[in-house]
C-alpha cells in the first residue's frame, strides 16, 4: 500500500527547513519528473501546450516547458500572469531560451494542465470555467500537473475540472484525488519525486492506497485438510432470499470449506450449498443483513450474540438492534444511503446522501472515531475502508459494478475470508480488492455483468 496525505504542505516544509532543499530545488525536480514522463511515454509526440495560472503551479508548468523545449513543439499559455517570486524567475528562464509564448488556445498533441493546484481557494470564475471546458473539449492527450486544476483540496469538484488521462502528483498522494467525485477526472496518478527519494518525503499517516499486492488470497498451504479446515460460513437469508443464495455461491467460491444458507423455508440451492434452518452450532462466521427484510428481532439478536466473526450488511443499517455489537470487530459494508442510515441510528449525524458523498473520508473518519474496533467498508466508487485511526481506500472499482447482486457477492467474499480465519481488516481488504479486480477482468463490455460473471472472476484471480 501507498501513504496519502492530507496536505503536503508540511512536507514541503520540512524538506526547506531540515533538508534545507529550497522551493526551486523541489520545482525543478517536480517539473525534471513530469519532463521525463512525457519524453519517456510520447516521445513520438510532437506539439505540446503548457497553461499555466498565477501561482506555483503555473511556475511547474513554466519550468516544464523550458525542459522540453526544442525536444518538442512547446508553446506556454498564461491565464493570469504570473505572481510567486519563483514563477517569475521560471518565466525568465523560459523567456530567455526562446520558450515560445501562444496568446490563445490551439491544439497540440499534449496539454499540460498546470492552472490550479493546490492552491486553489474559491469557486472558479467565469473566465477559468470556460479556459478549462475548452480544454477538456480538445482531442488531446490531457495531463495535470499536481492536481487537475478545478479540484479542491477537500476532494470537491464546484462546477468543472480539467478532464486528465494522467495526474503527475507533486512528492507524495493527496486524500483529494480519491474522493469519489475526483475519480472521472484524474485518470492514472503519478507521484513526482521531489529531489529526495518518496519514502524521506513522507512522514506519519493514517491513511494507505491499496495496491493489487494487499490482495491476500485464500491460498491453501497445508495438503492434511478437510473441509472443516476452512470453516464454516453462515449466510442468513431473509424475504429476499436472493441476496443470500448470491452471497453464499460467492463465498464458496473464495474458499469457505462449507457455505449454509440460514432459511426457515426450504430452497432450491446448488448442491454444493447446505441449508440449515437455525445458525449452525459450529459455524466460524455469520454474514447476515443481506435481503434479510423482517425477520424475528429475537432470533436476530440471538444471531448477532453469537460469538463468532461477522459481516453485517443492508438492511439491518436501518435497525437499532445493530447498536448491541458496535463494540466488536464485526465488519460492516453499507452504501452511501445505508450509511446516512448507520449515522443517524449511532446518533452521529443527520446527512443526506449529498453531503455523505462530499465528505465520505470525514463521515467515515467520525464512525471509527466513535467505534474503533469495527471494520467499517464504505462502498463507493472508490471503496473506503477503516478501523480505529487508520483508513484505506480501493480505487480499483469501477460502473462494471454498478449493479443489484454486486454488494451481495462482496458480503459472501468478506464472510468466506473470516470463515477461513482472516482477521476482520484483512478480511475486508483483501475481499474488496478481490471484488474490484475480479470486475475489471470481466472484458465482454461494462455494462452485461451479472453476480455468477462477477463470482466466476474472483475464483479465476
Ligand atoms: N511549495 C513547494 O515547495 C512546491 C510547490 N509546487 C507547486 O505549487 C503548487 C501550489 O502553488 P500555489 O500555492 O502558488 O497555488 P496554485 O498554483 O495552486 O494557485 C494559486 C493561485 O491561484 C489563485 N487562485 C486560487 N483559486 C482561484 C480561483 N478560483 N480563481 C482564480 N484564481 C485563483 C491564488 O490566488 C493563487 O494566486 C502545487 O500545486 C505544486 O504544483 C511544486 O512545484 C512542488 C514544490
Ligand atoms: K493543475
Amino acid at each position: 500500500m501507498q501513504k496519502i496525505f492530507d496536505e503536503v504542505n508540511s512536507l514541503d516544509k520540512r524538506c526547506y527547513e531540515e533538508f534545507f532543499l529550497s522551493e526551486d530545488i523541489l520545482m525543478e525536480h517536480a517539473s525534471s519528473s513530469m519532463a521525463l514522463y512525457i519524453e519517456e511515454k510520447y516521445h513520438d509526440k510532437k506539439t505540446i501546450l503548457i497553461v499555466c495560472g498565477s501561482g506555483n503551479n503555473g511556475a511547474d508548468g513554466i519550468a516544464l516547458a523550458r525542459l522540453l523545449h526544442t525536444k518538442f513543439d512547446v508553446s506556454l499559455y498564461f491565464y493570469k500572469e504570473v505572481k510567486t517570486d519563483i514563477g517569475k524567475v521560471q518565466y525568465k528562464r523560459a523567456k530567455s531560451l526562446g520558450v515560445s509564448f501562444a496568446n490563445k488556445i490551439q491544439n497540440a498533441d499534449i496539454i499540460v494542465d498546470c492552472i490550479f493546484g493546490s492552491g486553489l481557494n474559491k469557486s472558479l470564475d467565469n473566465q477559468a470555467i470556460s479556459l478549462i471546458e475548452e480544454l477538456n473539449s480538445l482531442e488531446a492527450i490531457k495531463i495535470a500537473c499536481d492536481i487537475p486544476s478545478g479540484i479542491f483540496s477537500d476532494g470537491q469538484v464546484n462546477s468543472v475540472a480539467f478532464n486528465a488521462d494522467t495526474t503527475i502528483t507533486m512528492g507524495a498522494l493527496k486524500t483529494s484525488l480519491f474522493s469519489d467525485t475526483a475519480k472521472d477526472y484524474v485518470g492514472k496518478i503519478k507521484v513526482a519525486n521531489l529531489g529526495i527519494q518518496r519514502e524521506l518525503y513522507e512522514t506519519n499517516t493514517n491513511k494507505y492506497l491499496l495496491e493489487k499486492k494487499d490482495l491476500k488470497l485464500p491460498h491453501r498451504t497445508k495438503h492434511n485438510s478437510h473441509k472443516g479446515s476452512y470453516g464454516h460460513l453462515n449466510v442468513v437469508a431473509g424475504c429476499k432470499k436472493g441476496a443470500g443464495i448470491i452471497a453464499a455461491k460467492a463465498a464458496f467460491g473464495f474458499g469457505a470449506g462449507i457455505v449454509s444458507v440460514v432459511c426457515h423455508e426450504n430452497l432450491d440451492l446448488p448442491y454444493h450449498i447446505m441449508q440449515t434452518h437455525f445458525v449452525s452450532e459450529n459455524c466460524t462466521a455469520i454474514a447476515i443483513g443481506m435481503g434479510l427484510g423482517k425477520y424475528e428481532i429475537d432470533e436476530v439478536k440471538k444471531i448477532l450474540s453469537k460469538d463468532v466473526k461477522k459481516i453485517v450488511d443492508a438492511d439491518l443499517f436501518y435497525d437499532e438492534l445493530l447498536l448491541d455489537v458496535l463494540d466488536e470487530d464485526i465488519v460492516l459494508t453499507p452504501h452511501p444511503k445505508e450509511f446516512c442510515s448507520l449515522l443517524k441510528i449511532c446518533d452521529i449525524a443527520d446527512i443526506t446522501i449529498d453531503e455523505l458523498q462530499n465528505n465520505r473520508i470525514k463521515y467515515v473518519e467520525k464512525f471509527s472515531s466513535v467505534y474503533p474496533k469495527v471494520v467499517l467498508l464504505l462502498k463507493g466508487t472508490n471503496v473506503i475502508i477503516s478501523q480505529g485511526d487508520n483508513l484505506y481506500i480501493n480505487t480499483y472499482g469501477s460502473a462494471v459494478l454498478s449493479k443489484g447482486g454486486s454488494g451481495d457477492v462482496l458480503s459472501g467474499l468478506v464472510g468466506s475470508l473470516l470463515a477461513q480465519g482472516y482477521e476482520p481488516l484483512d478480511a475486508a481488504i483483501s475481499a474488496s480488492l478481490a471484488h474490484a479486480l475480479a470486475a475489471s477482468n470481466f472484458k465482454r463490455n461494462d455494462y452485461s455483468l451479472i453476480p455468477s460473471d462477477l463470482i466466476e472472476e474472483v475464483r479465476r484471480l
